[in-house]
């Protein structure tokens, strides 16, 4: 819901500011706001939840937790969408990696071969919905027949779902996209990719550890491009101890997309002899 939407400008419950010459003023349900920021365009609803209020203007203060009230429902509207998307996805496996790889590189040429692999195991397969990585595993994932999901997020600049999506969503609120990406896999697996890739690898990565999800296997793809920080968490992190030997059990780091599907497939029939 936007100020638009609580439409009333100078008192509540009337369409004119009181004082015809403030025009600035407006109401925000109950509350007076007088000084209006300049429209940007370029910003999204993350960044808008999430910005800095000071607090000590009460103006702004009372505005903030009007709007984060109303913003509740907004979240709780892209949960509900989002689970109806998802309710019928069995066995999948969520893809994360670069969006900036093109098409003719080896890396997506990769991504395909990934996407394929998954598909043809029977795992539906879950991308950011994205150019680059995501293109590349939901192609593959096209190509082999298997459901292909791509979950977008908004950002700064115009987003397309690509178009190996069959079935796709676009999000406003990352943390909601997240929930997502692990509530219906069974598996992650990480292409070559940059902070977005670390941010979520390191997402998944804390769930596991912390043992919110449980035989979720993390593959990372390309020793490559993974084997300096895995690297750096044993000589750095392990060495200080703050992580333990067991937390590093928690990353397979491989080469190929078949031995990230047997993997996935060995924790698979771990979790059926349960
Ligand atoms: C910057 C570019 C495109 C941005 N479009 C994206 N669409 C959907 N998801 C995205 C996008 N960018 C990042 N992501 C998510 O982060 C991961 C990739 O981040 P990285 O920094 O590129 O490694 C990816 O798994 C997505 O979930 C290019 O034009």
């Amino acid at each position: 819901m936007s100020s638009a939407d609580h439409g009333p400008v100078g008192e509540p419950g009337r369409h004119r500011a009181a004082d015809p010459t403030d025009a600035e003023t407006r109401y925000v349900g109950p509350v007076r706001v007088r000084r209006e920021q300049p429209p940007d365009t370029r910003q999204t609803t993350d960044r808008r939840f999430l910005e800095w209020v000071d607090p000590r203007d009460n103006t702004l203060r009372a505005e903030r937790t009007m709007r984060d009230s109303w913003r509740v429902l907004r979240i709780q509207s892209e949960f509900v969408a989002g689970f109806d998307a998802m309710s019928e996805v069995a066995e999948a496996v969520t893809v994360f990696g670069s969006s900036r790889i093109i098409p003719g590189s080896e890396e997506f040429e990769l991504g395909i071969r990934l996407g394929w692999a998954l598909g043809e195991a029977g795992y539906a397969v879950i991308t950011g919905g994205g150019p680059g990585a995501m293109e590349a595993a939901n192609r593959g994932a096209w190509e082999s027949g298997t459901k292909s999901i791509g979950l977008n997020i908004e950002l700064p600049f115009e987003q397309h779902l690509n178009e190996w999506v069959d079935t796709g969503m676009h999000f406003r609120y990352f943390f909601v996209r997240k929930t997502m990406f692990v509530k219906y896999a069974q598996a992650f697996v990480c292409l070559p990719g940059g902070f977005g890739t670390l941010d979520e690898m390191f997402e998944a990565l804390t769930l596991v550890q912390t043992k919110k999800v449980v035989r979720f296997p993390i593959v990372l793809i390309g020793r490559n491009h993974w084997s300096g920080l895995i690297d750096w968490m044993r000589d750095v992190l392990l060495a200080k101890r703050m992580i333990s030997a067991d937390d590093l059990d928690l990353l397979h780091v491989v080469d190929e997309p078949s031995e990230a599907v047997e993997i996935i497939a060995a924790a698979r029939a771990g979790r059926a002899d349960r």
